[in-house]
């Protein structure tokens, strides 16, 4: 499409509705989709902005059952915590809807019966895996087991995670159920398949011969090895419970398979949207565009293109721009291990800061390749480049244009070589960033609205107004003068990336509503203007801010590691006479105290109900001397007297030991004698 599109469908994928929203999702899809779509606003275009909960799929069903709810239930929860906490970061979807509503169903179930009626399916028995114990089929991620392309021993029935092939569940090698961890049988079941091979001449004439110049290169890469290795049928219905309904006779107990139903999601949220749905859908002067992430583009260029080809009413999307992995403090982000940078979270821990993580996560995206996000570079990025940058170059034109004028915008006059330069490059600015944006380089627009700052900053600071005023009164003018619209065009370039302080910056300026079209020009803060007050528009991130989300992350890999602790195997058998040799008592302890020139050691005394004694214990990191007298003990009474840093240690204490090493005393649930044998 080479010619401006008379509407645009914009979609953003739809968030999995088993867990909230994270830093990846943000930088990976919602980000990018949001800036694109605000831009095409300021550009007067006809846009809507579609998004929703993808509620179906078996981990929903495996996550309702573990929490003892419904998988609607569980959907419920989490559908609301993502609109939620997208509305929050003023994310500007047209409508967030979600896939377990009636209105998805009707679409979804109408797209299936009218490509079965067309004979546009393969209906196949075949043998699927069945868990006989929890009497159910074994869809998707019900089973797991080796990755026969990369030997993952995780992956699942429908996807490696690792390696990203596309499986079946009859490709795994030693297949195990995870309802019941048992080996599957197999059984017959129909379904319906949608031969993706009649359709790979086509596909290879679309993407890869037509796509080739505007696709991103991982995009186009994925989509071209994926064609070229041959496509296969692909089954879209499922053995389960929870999901459309096969509305088809002789197809109880199966639904949708979930990618079948969840892209047909964009079509049902828009018809959820404006009764004028289908030129969004179905008119070939519409743009459509998918951002995704990069685990989703067979889905949205090989299977769901197939599955709109097939049916024959619909358009295909212009373009899939999806980005790689963002990943945290150097480890994948990752749900079930709680490795995140949750958005709710940061939304409470960073109130009114939206638009820093805003310009972070884009200045930072995973457009090319995957990247990592660290806390100091949050921190950096917001001290060194909004802070000292922008904010500080805004704060300097209102702050003297109040002093010199009183907020009143004054004209030029007599424009020297390098104002008249600074205007050129502030003329074409809205073109670059445009040209940018259009081709989904959000990294570059954002760095070169950052240099429209920069050379707002460095303008000032060549020629030194405040120095000026006391001399030339004339050229002051001038120069505040362009300071002004340099502001007033970064006030609305900048909307899409940061739309809360482009907000408190057309406020400050007193700005009139102004579109993309506006920019570069002296018309939107003419001379006589009145401006308002300096408001600051960022501010300092201190280290405490950034430690204590440092320590959040460290505490979940401690809790991590305390969780997936593997108990040592155990020692080798012994005889109970054997046992009968080690006489274990309970004792007191009476004394303690460190071990000079030690860091470990703490010397006990000890009344073992037969003595009182000494014993040296590894322990001194893990207790104050002050707090364990009177604590009772076990201890080992008759090992052999050693020699430990001058001091005869007669016995041992037991301690466990924890899995990051910290150790506990063993000790009796009630008070015991001292003496009491332990056995
Ligand atoms: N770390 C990430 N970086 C970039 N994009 C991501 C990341 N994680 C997920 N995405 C993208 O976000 C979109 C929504 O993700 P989805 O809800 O399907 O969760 P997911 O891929 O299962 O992630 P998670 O397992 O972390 O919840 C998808 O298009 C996905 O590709
Ligand atoms: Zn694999």
């Amino acid at each position: 499409m080479t010619n401006t599109p008379k509407r645009y469908t914009v979609t953003a994928a739809l968030p999995y509705a088993n867990g909230p929203v994270h830093i990846g999702h943000l930088a990976g899809v919602y980000l990018p989709a949001d800036i694109y779509v605000r831009y095409l606003r300021l550009q007067g275009r006809d846009v809507k902005f579609i998004c929703g909960s993808d509620e179906h799929g078996v981990p929903i069903t495996i996550r309702a059952k573990k929490e003892g709810i419904t998988p609607q239930q569980a959907v419920d929860k989490y559908h609301e915590l993502i609109r939620k906490s997208f509305q929050d970061f003023d994310v500007s979807f047209d409508v967030y809807d979600r896939t377990s509503s009636a209105i998805h169903h009707e679409t979804a179930s109408d797209f299936f019966r009218k490509l079965y009626t067309e004979g546009k399916f393969v209906e196949q028995t075949t043998q699927q895996y069945f868990d006989e114990k929890a009497q159910q089929f074994l869809a998707d991620r019900y089973i797991i087991g080796t990755c026969p392309k990369c030997g993952n021993d995780s992956a699942y029935g429908d996807q490696c995670e690792s390696c990203g092939t596309s499986l079946n569940a009859t490709d795994l090698i030693n297949p195990k159920s995870t309802l019941s961890g048992e080996p599957p049988v197999l059984r017959e079941t129909k379904h319906w398949y949608l031969p993706l091979n009649e359709y790979e001449p086509w596909l290879r004439e679309w993407i890869v011969e037509g796509h080739k110049g505007d696709w991103k290169p991982n995009v186009y890469g994925q989509c071209k090895s994926w064609i070229d290795q041959g496509l296969q049928p692909r089954a879209v219905t499922r053995d389960l419970d929870w999901g459309v309904p096969v509305p088809v006779e002789g197809a109880e107990g199966k639904v949708l398979y979930v990618w079948f139903d969840a892209p047909i999601g964009y079509i049902s949220a828009t018809k959820a949207l404006t009764p004028d749905w289908e030129k969004y859908w179905k008119d070939e002067e519409t743009k459509l565009v998918h951002f995704i992430g990069k685990d989703n583009i067979v889905f949205h260029c090989i299977i769901f293109p197939s599955m709109l080809k097939a049916h024959g009413d619909y358009i295909l999307p212009d373009n899939v721009p999806a980005n790689e992995f963002l990943n945290l403090e150097g480890d994948k982000i990752s749900t079930s291990r709680n490795w995140a940078v949750w958005l709710h979270e940061y939304l409470q821990d960073f109130e009114g800061k939206s638009d820093v993580l805003r310009y972070v996560l884009c200045a930072n995206a995973p457009e090319t390749k995957d990247n990592d996000f660290t806390w100091k570079d949050y921190q950096a990025r917001n001290n060194n480049e909004l802070l000292a940058i922008l904010g500080n170059f805004i704060n300097r034109a209102v702050v003297l244009t109040q002093k010199y004028y009183d907020g009143v915008v004054p004209a030029t006059n007599n424009l020297h070589d390098y104002d008249k330069e600074v205007l050129e490059v502030l003329k074409g600015m809205p073109m670059v960033i445009a040209t940018y944006i259009e081709r989904y380089r959000f990294r570059d627009a954002l760095s070169e609205l950052m240099n429209l700052a920069r050379l707002g900053n460095k303008y000032l600071a060549d020629t030194e107004p405040w120095k000026l005023i006391k001399t030339d009164t004339e050229r002051v003018k001038t120069i505040m003068n362009i300071a002004l619209q340099i502001s007033g065009s970064l006030a609305i370039l900048m909307e899409p990336f940061l739309p809360v302080s482009a907000g408190k910056l057309r406020t400050m300026l007193n700005m009139n509503p102004a579109m993309w079209a506006d920019t570069g020009s002296a018309e939107m803060l003419p001379a006589g203007h009145v401006i308002g007050k300096p408001e600051l528009l960022f501010e300092k991130v201190e280290d405490a801010d950034v430690e204590a989300q440092v320590q959040k992350l460290l505490d979940t890999k401690k809790a991590n590691e305390l969780a997936n602790a593997v108990a040592e195997p155990a020692k080798e058998n012994i005889t109970f006479e054997e046992f009968s040799k080690i006489d274990i008592r309970i004792g007191t302890i009476l004394e303690a105290e460190k071990v000079a020139k030690t860091k470990k050691l703490l010397k006990l005394k000890i009344d073992t109900g037969i003595d009182q004694r000494t014993v040296v214990s590894g322990i001194a990191e893990f207790f104050m001397p002050e707090d364990i007298i009177g604590q009772q003990v076990s201890i080992l009474v008759n090992l052999a007297p050693r020699e430990i840093k001058g001091i005869t240690s007669q016995g041992m204490i037991l301690m466990a030991e924890n899995a990051d090493g910290s150790l506990a005393f063993v000790q009796p649930s009630k008070q015991i004698v001292n003496g009491g044998g332990v056995s």
